[in-house]
């Protein structure tokens, strides 16, 4: 399986974000293949979906899967991210795209072209490159949950795991 990361803008390598976006790639590089997808220039925002059209028919796969990012989308457990990256993997998906919108967000469009998984990072909008900066930590989070690679601790802190056996009380 490949991650594919797609966005209608280009991080500037003077971007606050760009070293960090860049080493999350390279640690999710050790995991699984990944990619990430850009413009040359700057679009308009009436260029979007012919970008995002044009670059997903490159892949040879018919109808990929696509988490499309939007903070109206799913809220997930970062275990929960991996637990669907585990599932498409073993449905036979080839390649996972990210898809991220700019200043309008993503178009409605896009659903026509992909199956849609819209996941949300929270219920507030953050800057395009900062959405991306969260997505690719989180998805090499979930890439360390999966090889239990000591990375994530959360669920198993001795106050996560005291809290849960208070709970099943
Ligand atoms: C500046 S935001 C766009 C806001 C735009 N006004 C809208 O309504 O979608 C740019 C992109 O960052 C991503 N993004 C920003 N905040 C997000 C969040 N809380 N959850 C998921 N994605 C987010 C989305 O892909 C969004 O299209």
């Amino acid at each position: 399986m490949r991650y594919i990361f797609i966005t209608p803008w280009k991080i500037p390598k003077n971007s606050l974000l760009y070293d960090f976006i860049q080493e999350f790639f390279s640690r999710i590089s050790k995991h699984t293949p990944v990619q990430h997808i850009f413009p040359s220039s700057q679009l308009n925002p009436n260029e979007v979906l012919a970008f995002y059209t044009k670059e997903i028919k490159k892949f040879s796969v018919e109808n990929p899967l696509c988490i499309a990012l939007d903070e109206n989308g799913e809220n997930l457990s970062s275990s929960g991210l991996a637990k669907n990256l585990e599932q498409y993997e073993v449905k036979g998906e080839k390649i996972v795209l990210f898809c991220l919108g700019g200043a309008y967000g993503l178009p409605e469009e896009l659903k026509s072209i992909v199956k849609i998984d819209l996941i949300s990072l929270s219920r507030m909008t953050f800057p395009h490159e900062m959405a991306l900066a969260v997505l690719v930590e989180q998805v090499y989070r979930a890439r360390c949950i999966l090889s239990n690679h000591p990375y994530h601790h959360g669920d198993k802190s001795p106050l996560a795991l005291s809290l849960q056996k208070y709970k099943k009380k």
